[in-house]
């Protein structure tokens, strides 16, 4: 604790300077204040009551206890003033450091190299780390606190330790073992968390999976919703289960806290009763060290008990920023080669790609050269290699062996981004953005203030009709869920996704199963599409439709990660292979 507090604190202050720098300064200025305030109230209360309590007519003690009491007026006015401005500068902090934490973990996940999405932990710790970010919001709260208590529990020990040397060793150790309670709490607290993390990271899915209304007619019309709510019970009982195994835990350590605190508190007032008996403190300095005791014992109380907070706080920090370190290691540091805005060959070669705890390679040593103006067809059957194939052309993910070269430059030294400048995917899974539509095109791309392009896209896959229809055309949000929003059928949402493969008017263009969802014109139409602007750049389509391969000008045939077969589809039909069986279970209908 005592290592990570004040770690914590320079996190906390520095992060506050970062994001607002008059709200940090108001922060540790009112914060410096409200507890210098705090502790001028109790020193002078202190005198104050020595003198009230010592000898003289009433009128008299009271005008000698004036200016101490005064004193204390005045700085608990102060007090009060800075703590409310202390507050309101909290409300002006917090808000920022979260969504500052927020946006960092967001963008961190979005730039890991895809290959850690499949790495062990990955996902459960992400989990871990939106915990740190929703705790964010206490950091600030926590610092404060302890802060002012550590000024209050000075001064306080200040005034005791005036009255009689011995009194703070003997409240420091009533209170400490509450601190030790509360850090030792807070350690099952996090343990606990800790355990469940995994399960937490399932339910968390499953809820957004069985609650999504795109998946409801799914989940309705297969009779679902039963067993998905009688798994969600079960996890979450699993995690209740943890928690509560630890419920005995948490009040033995809170009792034996207590029950040691109060036999050293009761030490305490013994002592303090003998030091009177015995004439080593005069009785009106007893008296006063009453309520000094008092004080002090809250003042150090508020220490240990926010320092424990902090503690706890802190460990939920660290999982977020380990996670932020391990994602910025997993960022992609390829080098800073960059790709022509023309691209006239891609070459592989042996290129081989294992899935992280997989045993056998998805990609196992694929060579092929693709020169501009062709178009590529990859057939297959499923999860032979295609679309691991499709990601290791474009960069997705990083060959474990050989080379992917694009006109001689090695993706593995590449800039990224320079690399998905010159790259459009249309991907098996794509995502219906809850953008408008316009944004739902030029996503990706630089801020558009011309819409013809984007209409020329959206005419290349025959949606204008659809579009016109809707409420607010271009500006329509593509969101059913959204007020004001619109709702797309998958194939329209397809065509669009390849409306905007199209728009980005790029070398290269990727087509994962284009056309699964859509009817016979508007695939017509997106073939026709890629033949007129195909020699220009270079295309691949991944496809299970035979009869759209025929467009290709070579087809590779995949099985269990390698090319078995290559040629035009007439030459692979009559071929007697993989693809002519392929073609004839096809037809077999
Ligand atoms: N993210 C991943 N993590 C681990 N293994 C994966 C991942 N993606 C694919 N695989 C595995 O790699 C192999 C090839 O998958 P790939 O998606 O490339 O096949 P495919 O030919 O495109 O299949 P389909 O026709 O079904 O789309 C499969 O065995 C699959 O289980």
């Amino acid at each position: 604790m005592c290592r990570r507090l004040p770690a914590v604190l320079g996190h906390t202050a520095r992060r506050a300077w970062a994001v607002d720098r008059t709200g940090a300064v108001l922060l540790v200025g009112c914060q410096l204040l409200t507890g210098v305030s705090a502790a001028v109230v109790l020193a002078f209360t202190a005198r104050a009551m020595t003198h009230v309590l010592g000898t003289g007519s009433v009128s008299e003690r009271l005008h000698a206890a004036l200016p101490a009491l005064i004193a204390v007026t005045a700085a608990a006015a102060v007090g009060r003033v800075s703590g409310a401005l202390s507050s309101y500068a909290d409300g002006r902090v917090t808000p920022l450091l979260t969504t500052e934490a927020d946006i960092a973990l967001v963008e961190a996940v979005c730039r890991v190299e895809s290959s850690a999405y499949a790495q062990d932990g990955f996902a459960d710790r992400q989990e871990a780390a939106e915990v740190g970010v929703t705790r964010t919001r206490l950091m600030v709260q926590d610092a404060q606190r302890f802060l002012s208590a550590l000024i209050r529990m000075l001064a306080a020990s200040g005034v005791i330790t005036a009255l009689h040397p011995l009194m703070l060793p003997l409240l420091l150790l009533a209170v400490v073992p509450a601190g030790v309670g509360a850090v030792l709490s807070a350690r099952v607290d996090y343990e606990t968390h800790y355990l469940n993390v995994g399960d937490r990271n399932v339910r968390s899915m499953m809820r957004w999976w069985a609650t999504y209304s795109r998946h409801g007619d799914e989940v309705r019309a297969n009779g679902m919703t039963g067993y998905l709510v009688y798994w969600y019970r079960a996890l979450s009982r699993r995690i209740d289960e943890r928690t509560l195994a630890a419920a005995p835990r948490l009040l033995r350590i809170v009792l034996a806290s207590s029950a040691l605190g109060g036999v050293f508190l009761l030490g305490t007032w013994a002592t303090l009763a003998w030091l009177a008996a015995t004439g080593r403190v005069a009785l009106p300095v007893a008296a006063t060290a009453v309520v000094a005791v008092q004080t002090t014992l809250a003042a150090l109380s508020q220490f240990v008990i926010h320092g424990a907070a902090m503690f706890h706080t802190s460990l939920y920090l660290a999982d977020m920023r380990s996670f932020l370190d391990m994602a910025a290691e997993r960022a992609p540091k390829r080098g800073d080669l960059t790709i022509d805005e023309q691209v006239d060959e891609i070459r592989l070669d042996e290129v081989v790609y294992q899935y992280p705890g997989k045993s056998e390679p998805a990609v196992g040593g694929v060579s092929l050269t693709l020169r501009r103006g062709e178009i590529l067809a990859i057939v297959g059957e499923n999860g032979s290699g295609k679309s691991t194939l499709a990601k290791l052309i474009t960069g997705i993910l990083l060959a474990d062996k050989g080379r992917v070269l694009w006109d001689g430059t090695d993706l593995a030294g590449a800039d990224p981004d320079s690399v998905w400048r010159r790259t459009a995917l249309v991907p098996q899974n794509f995502a219906c953005w809850p953008l408008r539509v316009r944004e739902n095109i030029t996503l990706g791309q630089p801020r558009t203030f011309d819409d013809e392009p984007v209409w020329q896209a959206i005419d290349a896959v025959g949606m204008r009709e659809a579009i016109e229809k809707l409420p607010h055309q271009l500006d329509t949000l593509l969101a059913r869920e959204l007020w004001g929003g619109a709702e797309l059928s998958g194939g329209q949402w397809q065509r669009l996704v390849c409306g905007r493969m199209l728009y980005r008017r790029s070398p290269l263009l990727v087509l994962d199963e284009p056309t699964s969802q859509m009817d016979a014109r508007g695939e017509h139409a997106i073939f026709l599409e890629v033949k007129r602007i195909a020699a220009e750049r270079m295309t691949i389509v991944v496809t299970h439709q035979l009869e759209n391969v025929r467009l290709a000008d070579r087809i590779l045939v995949m099985d269990k990660g390698r090319v078995i077969e290559q040629g035009t589809y007439e030459d692979l039909a009559h071929a007697g292979g993989l693809f002519a069986e392929l073609v004839a279970l096809s037809q077999d209908r």
